[in-house]
């Protein structure tokens, strides 16, 4: 019989980010987020050939979105020498400063390590999961922050990095996303990388309404708030609910239960919670 393998991971939301070249050489970057309990459940089971099948599923479990390929894990299934069935489900929208690619990169690869008893160990599974994001272009920064749970601060980048995790904040985080926006373009571009550098915040917050004080800062001076988020933004300051742009999307995450009452104003809106944990496999039968 045909082993199934299905893991988890938590997505991760930036507030604020810069990218840094780690002491190995690799890509990657430092900042500030959130490791959320939406995330992405990969189900894997062997094939004579790789296919992978990305669903998003609405609050009613219908489907809303059904999309035939991922490059990123493909990738991380070629390096792993096996072809497998995949497929991944989320509720959250894909591309949308969710961090999903590193959480279907995470949970795709604990399953395949699994399903194909390849025995690797938690570093090598990261650090492939990791290789593949940052070879695709889908993030920089997220593999490291849904290894573990809580609002975070990257102080260095990569997977041996320093992340200060906190679990002091257990209100309702709501966020509203208007549309996409592809990680890849803003990676490569060099003037609005330059533009992060000048508006990163120094230190780590103290507490949860600081973090989003500080992110809201960067997204301003960075020039990466659009205007969609700006009028969100300000009606959630209307109220004194903290809130910021989510990076890399056009979109807003706010914090505190009266947050999912402006968002709505604005579009569907995705409640969660801050995650206690990282990624972890489910099921293997
Ligand atoms: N849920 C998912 N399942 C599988 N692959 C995904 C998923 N979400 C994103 N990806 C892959 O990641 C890449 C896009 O990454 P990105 O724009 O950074 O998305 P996100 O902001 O959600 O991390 C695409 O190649 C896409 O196929
Ligand atoms: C902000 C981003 C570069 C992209 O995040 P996403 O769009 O969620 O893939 C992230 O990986 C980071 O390094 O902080």
């Amino acid at each position: 019989m045909t082993k199934i393998s299905k893991a988890f991971s938590p997505g991760h939301i930036s507030g604020y980010f810069c990218p840094k070249t780690c002491t190995n050489g690799d890509k990657g970057s430092i900042g500030g987020g959130i490791v959320i309990t939406e995330g992405v459940t990969t189900t894997v089971s062997y094939s004579d050939k790789t296919a992978v099948e990305i669903i998003r599923r609405g609050d009613d479990n219908k489907i809303l979105t059904k999309i035939s390929g991922s490059p990123p894990i493909a990738y991380a299934l070629r390096r792993m020498n096996v072809t497998a069935r995949v497929q991944t489900e989320c509720r959250l929208p894909l591309g949308s400063g969710f961090g999903l690619s590193a959480a279907a990169l995470l949970s795709a690869v604990t399953a395949a390590d699994d399903c194909f008893e390849c025995g690797y160990s938690t570093e090598k599974r990261e650090a492939l999961a990791y290789e593949a994001e940052v070879y695709s272009s889908s993030g920089l920064g997220d593999v490291p922050a849904a290894t573990g749970g809580g609002y975070i601060c990257r102080k260095t980048p990569g997977l041996n990095g320093e992340i200060i995790r906190k679990f002091d904040a257990d209100e309702e985080i709501a966020a509203v996303s208007l549309s996409p926006i592809p990680t890849e373009e803003i990676v490569k571009n060099t003037k609005i990388l330059e533009d992060t550098r000048k508006a990163f915040p120094s230190g780590c917050p103290g507490g949860i309404e600081e973090f989003f004080r500080m992110s809201k800062k960067f997204a301003f001076e960075s020039g990466l708030m659009t205007e969609d988020a700006e009028k969100i933004i300000r009606a959630c300051e209307e109220e004194s609910v903290p809130a910021s742009m989510t990076m890399l999307g056009n979109g807003v995450f706010a914090y505190g239960n009266p947050a999912k009452k402006i968002l709505s104003r604005f579009g569907s809106v995705y409640v969660m919670k801050i995650s206690e944990s990282g990624y972890s496999l489910l099921q293997s039968k």
